[in-house]
C-alpha cells in the first residue's frame, strides 16, 4: 500500500519527552485513571483529541501578526467571514469560540416548546448536552451498518432514512426541532456521509418542515471521502463538494478547531433564514461577546480565515487521511478489532472484543486506554459508555451499542514513525488483553463525567 509522504517540511519544532513505566503507573494512578487528568508534560504522543491540536502553517502564523483587535466591525471578522461565505454560500455568518459555543447559541433558537426532539445520525456528546440543556431530547438514527464494526461500508455515517422518517411520524413533525447531519461521524468511528444520504436527509426535512443544520467539525474530510468512494464526484475539486453538501442544509454548525486547522474558533453560519439570524445575533452578545468577535480573538479569525482554505487542499487531506489509515492498517494486519474502514480522524479500536470480561459499566475502553498510556506513554481516549453517560430522565447508566478507544490523529503534528510507536503499543496491551481490569468510580461527575472523573482498578 502506499501512503501519500507529507506535503509541507518542519520549520519549528516542539520537545517532546518519553516517561518510564515505572513513572507513568505512578503519574496515571495520580491522575485517578483518567488520561483527561494527565499533565500534557508527561503524555509523550498525545492521541486524546484531533480538536484544536493542529498545527498551523506559516500563512497562519504570519496572519496572527495582522489581527484587527477592534471591539467592533474588525477587519478580521470581514476578512474571516467572506471565506466562510465563499465555502458555504450562506447568507449569515457569526463567530463563536469553539463549536459549543455555537452550539449554546444556536440550539436553543429551535426548541419552542417541551418534549422537542432533535435528530442526528448520531449526536455527539458535547452537542447531545446542548440539545438536553436546550431542554429537548437527542435521537440517534444511524444505519445499522455502523455498528458491524468488522465490515466494510463506504458510509457508515450515513441516516437510516426508515428509522428517520418512523422517528419524525412517531413523534409529530412539529415537535422536531431539527435534524442536525454530523460529517463525518464522530461516534461513529470518523464514518463519513454520503451526498446521496445527505440530498435524501434534505428532501425529507422539507416534506415535513424541518430544519436541517450540519454538524461541520470534520466537513473537509467527509468532502475528501465522498471524492474517494463516491461515484460522480472523483473529478470535482473539494471546496465544489463541501459546497454541495452545505446546499443540503439550512444551517452550519462548526467547530473550527478540527477542520478549521486553528486551535480555538467555531461559527454559526445560516444560508438565507434572517430570522433565525437576528435571534443568533441577539443571543451570542450575553453568551459568546460582541457579534463580530463572538469569543475569538481578531488575531484569531484571520488564522482561521486561512486555516479553512488550507484544510480543503487535497494534498493535504490526502496525507491527514493516509496518516490515519496506515495506524488502522498496522492495527488490522496485527489482528486488533478496528472500526473499518478507517475513519478520517482517528483510528477506533473495538475494546468490547478486546476485553469481554470487563461489563460495559466498568468501561472497557478506559482500561485499554489506560493501558496504553502505561505501556507506551500515548494517550487516547474512550468513546463508549463512559462517554454515553447516563440516561437525563432515568439517570440509568447507558450501554454504549460499541466501546471503542479512539486514537485521535492532530493535524500536521505527528509522524509516521510516532504511529509505529503507538501501533507497537496497542498490538502489546492487545497481546496480553487477558490481564486487562474494569474500573470503578470514585467521583462521578453529573454532566459530560468522562472529562472529570476519577476511577479506582477494580
Ligand atoms: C462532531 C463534533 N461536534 C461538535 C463538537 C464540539 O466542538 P468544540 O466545542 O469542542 O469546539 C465536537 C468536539 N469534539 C471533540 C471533543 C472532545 C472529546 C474528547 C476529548 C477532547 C475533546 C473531540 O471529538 O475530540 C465534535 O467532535
Amino acid at each position: 500500500k502506499k501512503y501519500a509522504a507529507e506535503p509541507y517540511r518542519i520549520k519549528v519544532i516542539e520537545h517532546i519527552r518519553q516517561t518510564t513505566k515505572e513513572e507513568r503507573i505512578k503519574i496515571l494512578k495520580n491522575a485517578g485513571y483518567n488520561p483527561f487528568s494527565l499533565r500534557s508534560e508527561d503524555v509523550y504522543i498525545d492521541l486524546l483529541t484531533d480538536s484544536g491540536t493542529s498545527a498551523m502553517s506559516q500563512e497562519q502564523w504570519s496572519a496572527l501578526m495582522i489581527g484587527d483587535e477592534a471591539y467592533a466591525g474588525s477587519r478580521s471578522f470581514y476578512r474571516l467571514e467572506s471565506v466562510v461565505k465563499n465555502i458555504t454560500n450562506y447568507q449569515y455568518f457569526i463567530p463563536a469560540h469553539q463549536g459549543r459555543g455555537a452550539e449554546q447559541v444556536f440550539l436553543p433558537q429551535l426548541v419552542t416548546k417541551k418534549g422537542m426532539y432533535y435528530i442526528s445520525n448520531i449526536h455527539f456528546d458535547t452537542t447531545r448536552s446542548h440539545v438536553e440543556l436546550a431542554g429537548a431530547r437527542a435521537i440517534d438514527c444511524v444505519i445499522d451498518d455502523c455498528f458491524d464494526l468488522q465490515t466494510y461500508h463506504p458510509f457508515k455515517g450515513n441516516f437510516c432514512l426508515n428509522k428517520l422518517e418512523k422517528t419524525i411520524l412517531d413523534k409529530g413533525k412539529e415537535n422536531i426541532a431539527g435534524i442536525i447531519m454530523t460529517i463525518t461521524n464522530n461516534s461513529a468511528g470518523g464514518q463519513p456521509v454520503s451526498m446521496e444520504n445527505m440530498r435524501q436527509v434534505s428532501e425529507m426535512a422539507k416534506k415535513y418542515g424541518i430544519t436541517t443544520i450540519i454538524d461541520g467539525a470534520r466537513y473537509a474530510e467527509n468532502a475528501f471521502f465522498i471524492k474517494e468512494r463516491e461515484e460522480g464526484y472523483q473529478d470535482m475539486d473539494i471546496i465544489d463538494i463541501a459546497r454541495e453538501a452545505f446546499s443540503y442544509a439550512d444551517v452550519l454548525l462548526m467547530s473550527a478547531k478540527k477542520d478549521g486547522l486553528v486551535n480555538m474558533g467555531g461559527f454559526i453560519a445560516i444560508k438565507d433564514h434572517e430570522e433565525l439570524y437576528n435571534k443568533c445575533r441577539t443571543y451570542i452578545v450575553p453568551m459568546e461577546g460582541f457579534p463580530t468577535y463572538g469569543g475569538m480573538n481578531g488575531r484569531d479569525m484571520d488564522a482561521l480565515a486561512v486555516g479553512l482554505m488550507e484544510a480543503l487542499d487535497e494534498n493535504y487531506l490526502r496525507h491527514r487521511i493516509d496518516q490515519v489509515r496506515y495506524l488502522g492498517d498496522r492495527l488490522r494486519e496485527a489482528g486488533v478489532p478496528v472500526q473499518y474502514p478507517i475513519g478520517g480522524h482517528a483510528v477506533f479500536v473495538d475494546c468490547k472484543s478486546i476485553a469481554p470480561h470487563i461489563p460495559y459499566d466498568q468501561f472497557p475502553a478506559q482500561s485499554v486506554t489506560n493501558a496504553i498510556y502505561i505501556e507506551a506513554g500515548v494517550r487516547a481516549v474512550e468513546i463508549g459508555s463512559l462517554l454515553l453517560g447516563r440516561d437525563p430522565d432515568t439517570h440509568e447508566n447507558i450501554q454504549s451499542e460499541m466501546e471503542l478507544m479512539r486514537l485521535t490523529i492532530p493535524r500536521r503534528v505527528y509522524t509516521y514513525r510516532h504511529l509505529d510507536v503507538v501501533a507497537d503499543a496497542v498490538i502489546h496491551v492487545f497481546e496480553h488483553r487477558s490481564e486487562l481490569k474494569g474500573l470503578a468510580f470514585v467521583y462521578e461527575p453529573p454532566i459530560l463525567r468522562h472529562f472529570t472523573a476519577v476511577f479506582k482498578p477494580i
